[in-house]
Order: structure tokens, then sequence, then C-alpha cells
């Protein structure tokens, strides 16, 4: 049991005494009548606030409507674009970083676009959700980045029908080194970021050499999406549930030469998916839909944070485009290649010592190729202090 007087607001005395995990306050107040007494107590699942202040006045609350952690500051880029009409609210209600853990949500566009953003945070507040304390728009980088945790950056162009990747490099590489700079400047020193936005390997890669001050480590980029779509039609194939297939790798650029390889996944039975559909799928979606993927890449993304988060679970690995400083298949250093990756405290360790077939190796060097290609055409696009 312990005792603790305080002396509060102007002529009113607090007394507390600790129960057997229960507060009770007692408050006297020269002017009032009698005292009130407020006791906590976590039954289950729920947690009860009892006040009796001569009254006879009582309540009851839901654990869940209780947060006591720090809100993540999350900030996502392209807030007002289609895959973040998607991706918000999952952030919000929950789905990612767990029911327990409220978020502060900040959403970054372009000027023109601050109209639009307003509606979606309107839309965000109608929700009435728990979890979010709080939704920032802004179109200034410095505001948007000031402190936060987490940067989801899906901000830039999206590739139309018959446009290549590289299509996107001029325009959006700049965005990026833009930013960079500005999360380097105002964002906490251990923030993660995950690029999506295309060509999101690159950009990536850009946005970590300008943000000098910050371990490229902390820096990823989503290739979570073809691992999903590989995953999928692996089961569709072999008839078994979606989370039957585990471990499957996709090998370097978020572009049609990744290399999806399916030599490591654990199925019921040896098949293996036919690379080009998971490679031109992006395509294939923009051929049918007119517009580039939104609700699979937000999906995507979600498993992507949850994971930088959670950490993966044991035995399994998740694929995502991180540095390639120090790998142990033969990718050059400074590109940011996709690598079956293990995830605990936040960070991420290459999955080493798996075997790569002749025909494997020649995918993987294929799509290094380009990453490389790539890298050196952005960095001409660039300033160069
Ligand atoms: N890595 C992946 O798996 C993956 C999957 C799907 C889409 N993408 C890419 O994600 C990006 C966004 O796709 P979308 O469908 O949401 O596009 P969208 O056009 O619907 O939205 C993009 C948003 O970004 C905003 N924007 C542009 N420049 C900005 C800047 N400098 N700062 C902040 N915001 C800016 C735009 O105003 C727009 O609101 C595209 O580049 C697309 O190719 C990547
Ligand atoms: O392919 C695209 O341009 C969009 C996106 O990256 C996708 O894979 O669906």
């Amino acid at each position: 049991m312990s005792h603790v007087y305080k002396r509060s607001i102007s002529c009113h005395w607090t007394f507390e005494v600790e129960v057997e995990g229960m507060l009770w306050v007692h408050r006297w107040d020269r002017r009032a009548f009698g005292r009130r007494r407020h006791k906590s107590v976590e039954v289950e699942d729920m947690l009860w606030v009892h006040r009796w202040d001569g009254r006879a006045f009582g309540r009851r609350r839901h654990k869940s409507d209780v947060h006591t952690a720090e809100p993540l500051r999350v900030c996502v880029t392209g807030a007002a674009g289609q895959i973040a009409y998607s991706l918000l609210y999952q952030l919000a209600k929950g789905d990612v970083f767990g029911q327990d853990q409220p978020v502060i949500l900040i959403l970054l566009d372009i000027p023109v676009m601050m109209g639009a953003l307003g509606g979606v945070a309107m839309e965000l507040q109608d929700c009435a959700l728990p979890l979010l304390k709080e939704t920032i728009a802004t179109d200034d980088p410095k505001v948007a980045f000031k402190d936060i945790d987490l940067a989801i950056m899906v901000g830039a162009m999206p590739r139309r029908e018959g446009m290549l990747r590289k299509d996107l490099l001029k325009a959006n590489v700049k965005i990026f080194e833009v930013q960079g700079k500005a999360i380097d400047e105002v964002a906490k020193k251990d923030v993660r970021v995950v690029v999506v936005g295309n060509p999101a390997n690159t950009n990536c890669l850009v946005m970590s050499q300008y943000a000098k001050t910050i371990p490229k480590e902390n820096f990823s980029c989503l290739t979570r999406l073809d691992q999903n779509r590989a995953q999928a039609q692996i089961a569709a194939r072999l008839n078994v549930k979606n989370t039957e297939v585990r471990n499957v790798i996709i090998w370097g650029n978020h572009s049609s030469t990744q290399f999806p390889d399916a030599s490591h996944a654990k199925m019921t039975n040896g098949d293996s998916v036919t690379e080009r559909t998971v490679q031109k799928r992006g395509a294939a979606v923009i051929a049918a839909r007119k517009f580039s993927s939104a609700v699979s890449a937000a999906k995507a993304i979600c498993d992507h944070v949850r994971d930088l988060w959670n950490g993966t679970k044991e035995g399994e690995w998740t694929s995502m485009g991180v540095i390639s400083d120090g790998n142990s298949y033969g990718v050059p250093d400074n590109v940011m290649y996709s690598f079956p990756v293990r995830i605990k405290n936040r960070k991420w360790e290459f999955v080493n010592g798996l075997s790569v077939s002749d025909f494997a190796r020649s995918k993987m060097e294929a799509t290094a190729n380009e990453l490389v290609e790539e890298r050196d055409t952005a960095f001409q696009f660039l300033s160069t202090e």
C-alpha cells in the first residue's frame, strides 16, 4: 500500500492510496460536501472506472477505448490519390499497428490537391475511429515530416497505359530528392521510410541518398504487392488457401525484370508459378482498369509495414527492396534491390544461404543490371550537391 499526499489546485487536497493495483483518490474540498473517490480496476478486457462523489455517479469503459501508448506519427504522401484512399482507413483503424496503438495521420499532397485532401480528412474524421487521434493535411513537406515515426511515400505520378516505369524516372526522382532533404531535416532520426511511388526502388535509393543523417537501412520499398500476387497465383493453381503458400521471393526491381522465385516456397506440392503473370500483372491491371492498382497496393503496403513493425513470423521471411550493401548474393552495392529478409525489432536482415540455380542467377543479374542503369540515369537528372 502506498500513500501520496498532493496539494492540488487552490483549496483542494488530494490523497491517493494504492491497494492491490487499485488507485483510490480522495479529495477534500472546503467548499464542497463530501469527497470524491475514483478507482480503476481491470477485469478481463474491461476497464472499470468508479467514481463516487456523494451523488452516486459511476461509469464503465471498454478497455479498447482507453489507449495509453503515445500516438505514432505517420505521414502518407500522395494522400489525395487513389492508393491513399484505401490505405488511410486501414492505418487509422488499427489493422497495421494493432488495436492498442493510437495514430496521428499526416497527409501530404501538392497545393492543387488541397481541396480534395480536405475532403479525405473530413471522411477520416467521419469514421469516428477510436485510434485516430489527429489528422493533419498539408502541402508542406517540412510540416508533414516533422517528428514522424514512419513515412509512407506514395506521392508520385503513376504509370499510364503504354508507359514503362523508366518513363516515370525523370518526373518522379526529383520529388524524392526534395522530400529526402526535408525528411532529413525534420523527422525523427529513427524514422522508417517505405517508398511506393514508382520507380519505387530507384526513388527509394534517391531519397535515402539525400537524407544523409538517417541510416540507409531505415529505407525500404514495396515489392510486397508482387509477393502477394505470386502467392495468390500459386495458391489458386494448387487450389489451396492463400495462407498455405509461404516464402515466395521477389528478387530485384519492382518492374517487369523482377524475378519471382517459388523454389524456396513452402507448398503442398512442388509446382511453380509462371513468372510473367506476376511480372506483367501491374500492366494487366492498368489495361483493365485504366488506372494502376490501388486496393491491392494499399493492402500490400499494410502487409509490408505490419511486418516492419511487428517482425516476420518464426520460419518465414518476406521480400522488400532494401539497400544491397553487404548482401551475399552477388548483387552490386548501392541499389535498392528486393531480397528475402527477416525482421525483428524494426530491423531487417538478409536471409542468407539460399541455393540459387544458374537460371535464377541469370534472372537476378538481369534485374540488378536494370537497377544499376536506372540509378545512373536518375542521378543525371538530380542536382550534384
Ligand atoms: N510499388 C508498388 O507496388 C506500387 C503499386 C501501385 C502503384 N504504385 C505507384 O504509386 C504511386 C501512386 O499511385 P496512385 O494510384 O495513388 O496515384 P494517384 O495519381 O491516384 O495519386 C498520386 C498522388 O500523389 C500526389 N503527388 C504528386 N506529386 C507529389 C508530391 N511531390 N508530394 C506529395 N504528393 C504528390 C498527386 O497529387 C496525387 O494525389 C504511383 O507512382 C504508382 O505507380 C506503386
Ligand atoms: O505497374 C504499375 O505501374 C503499377 C504498380 O506498380 C503495380 O505493380 O501495379
